[in-house]
């Protein structure tokens, strides 16, 4: 019997948070997809397209979801058996993708970051951790800043792992970013999507940072895998920023008085604020973005047309 209960499961904990970070959610569905696959006899293009549908309802804004469900979505085979076992590999393949490239990641980060810096983070991405932590590992005398990151509060979570490495770390409200920017050497931050024209969306607050950072001509670092680069943005589509529950923001006492609470998780930094894109597979300009998308996604624009082709993970 198809586990559609796991399925479930899996999406509720994306949804209300449990599992979060653009590239913890993408291993999880692709972890997710693999269990359900194993419990799949027949109709397995029905039931894995169902099991899909249902992952991918879950966090509209991180395409690094999309990615995922898309990259184990292009399994092949003449008969159900076949598609198992290459939807598992496929499923595998990813999870390696998103393992090594944290590593990567790390390591070309780190060359940028100078002994006695001061590191100003926002919310609590693996990935700009794993740049800071290397840099740290290999001896450089740094220093973070963290933002608490309302209203979920991620910074604790950067903090308390800032901490167990023994890495200095300051925690700051969010709104004290301007005030502290005089202390920063560099802005390093993660990624929820990359768009086509180098643009990032990332944990609502990330693009005030940007903007005071520029302001003080201190360099923006985005570190971001290449599942992370949006292939829809090159056929027109907006990212569609996910508006969270108003109860994570205001009280009962304040709800009740009528007013209206937003509560985006997410904005958009233009490119002309980002000085580097670390990926897997280079440091590179926000202009490359859809070179990106093209060469790594497999995604293009060929001969006047839109052409997709699926590219696999090396
Ligand atoms: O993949 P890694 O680098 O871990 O995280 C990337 C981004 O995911 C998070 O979103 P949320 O907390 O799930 O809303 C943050 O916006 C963070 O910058």
């Amino acid at each position: 019997m198809p586990n559609f209960k796991l399925v479930e499961e899996s999406a509720k904990k994306i949804i209300n948070m449990e599992v979060r970070g653009a590239s913890r959610i993408a291993r999880f569905a692709a972890e997710t997809l693999k269990e359900f696959a194993k419990t799949v006899e027949k109709d397995f293009d029905e039931n894995m397209r169902k099991a899909s549908e249902i992952l991918m309802n879950t966090r509209p804004t991180a395409v690094s979801l999309f990615n995922a469900i898309n990259y184990v979505m292009m399994y092949k085979g003449e008969n159900d058996e076949e598609k198992k076992a290459d939807a598992i590999r496929r499923a595998e393949e990813f999870i390696r993708w998103v393992d090594t490239a944290k590593q990567k990641i790390g390591e070309i980060g780190a060359k940028r970051i100078k002994d006695g810096w001061t590191i100003l983070t926002h919310c609590n991405s693996s990935t700009a951790l794993m740049v800071i932590k290397t840099a740290f590992r290999q001896g450089k005398n740094i220093e973070v800043i963290a933002t608490e990151s309302r209203p979920r509060y991620q910074g604790h979570l950067t903090v308390k792992e800032l901490a167990g490495e023994g890495i200095p770390t300051t925690l700051i409200v969010d709104s004290a970013v301007r005030y502290f920017m005089k202390d920063v050497d560099c802005v390093i931050v993660g990624a929820d999507t990359i768009t086509v024209n180098g643009a990032l969306i990332n944990k609502i607050g990330t693009s005030q940072i940007a903007l005071c950072a520029r302001e003080s001509r201190v360099p923006f670092m985005v570190c971001a895998e290449t599942y992370k680069f949006s292939p829809a943005t090159l056929f027109g589509e907006l990212v569609v920023i996910e508006e969270r529950d108003a109860r994570e923001v205001a009280p009962e006492e304040i709800l009740n008085l009528g007013v209206k609470v937003r509560n985006p998780a997410f904005d958009v930094t233009p490119r002309e604020y980002i000085d580097l894109i670390v990926t897997e597979i280079g440091a590179i300009p926000p202009e490359m973005a859809y070179v990106i998308i093209r060469e790594r996604l497999g995604y293009g624009l060929e001969m006047g047309e839109l052409k997709v082709s699926a590219k696999h993970f090396d």
